[in-house]
């Protein structure tokens, strides 16, 4: 019985959180997804890097269960997705400028957040939360008072208190501010776990160089993956090279702040 039940436990942690094969998507007559594959394991932080229009949001809301996709298959754990538009507690979503109200201390708001989602002990809940992103300290704060990066870590918080297993991230940092993805990359990071898995969509290879691997999506298709180290430092096609001349990742900085570990 237990031999049963240890083949049963590996199977699933080595079932892919995410699975995504031969994803086609089509807006009107335009292919915007066109045949991507893509796989998200337990405990994984994966960038999905890609200029403005290479279908990263597409491909997010299509995992999200918000849109559907018109051939390929994708299943979450192991099982197929709900229909479109049903929600899928195991799915978070965050993404840049999302609302924080601006007269509820963060906690009180992650609180809320616990609550609803009829998470237990939402108040201790909230505090962890908040602690795994670095603002442990800032339970009262205010949005308004906030960094951009800490308001980002916030929201990422924010994400994680219904209890998803799978985190969806569009486009968390603005190419300019490579202190914001340092301090947003190392939050990811910090997040990641056996129970939770990273996918962040950007165009910002100083945000995905934080990544355990980058997947590079270039109008509709996946045109080369692998490690950040390899990737960023030796591209293989001419619109990865083109992307990274545009936006060089800064120099690795350390984060300003260190998490407490997951
Ligand atoms: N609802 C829609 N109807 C028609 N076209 C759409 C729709 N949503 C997206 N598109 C088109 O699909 C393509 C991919 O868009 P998508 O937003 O997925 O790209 P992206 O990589 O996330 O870009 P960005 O980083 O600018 O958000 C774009 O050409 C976009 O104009």
């Amino acid at each position: 019985m237990a031999a049963v039940l240890d083949d049963l436990l590996a199977t699933l942690a080595a079932t892919p959180l995410v699975s995504v094969a031969a994803l086609h998507k089509r807006h009107g007559h335009r292919e915007v997804l066109r045949g991507v594959d893509l796989e998200l394991r337990r405990g994984e932080v994966v960038a999905l890097l890609g200029r403005g229009g290479a279908g990263k949001s597409t491909l997010l809301r299509c995992i999200a269960g918000l849109e559907g996709f018109h051939d390929g298959t994708l299943s979450l754990q192991g099982r197929p997705p709900p229909q479109p538009g049903t929600w899928r507690r195991a799915v978070g979503w965050v993404f840049q400028g999302l609302h924080l109200p601006p007269d509820i201390g963060l906690g009180w708001h992650l609180m809320q957040s616990a609550a609803l989602a009829d998470r237990p002990n939402a108040a201790a809940l909230a505090h962890e939360l908040l602690a795994r992103v670095g603002l442990a300290e800032l339970f009262d704060a205010l949005p308004g008072g906030l960094t951009a990066a800490q308001r980002q870590r916030a929201a990422l918080a924010h994400a994680l208190a219904p209890g998803p297993t799978v985190l969806l991230c569009d486009d968390l940092t603005s190419a300019d501010d490579p202190e914001q993805a340092g301090e947003v990359g190392a939050a990811a990071r910090a997040l990641a776990s056996d129970g939770l898995a990273l996918l962040l969509a950007t165009h910002d290879p100083a945000l995905a160089r934080h990544a355990d691997r980058i997947v590079f999506l270039h109008d509709g298709r996946v045109l080369e993956s692998g490690p950040p180290a390899e990737l960023l430092a030796r591209p293989q096609t001419p619109e990865l090279k083109r992307l990274l001349a545009t936006q060089r990742p800064a120099p690795h900085r350390r984060s300003a702040w260190s998490a407490a570990p997951a």
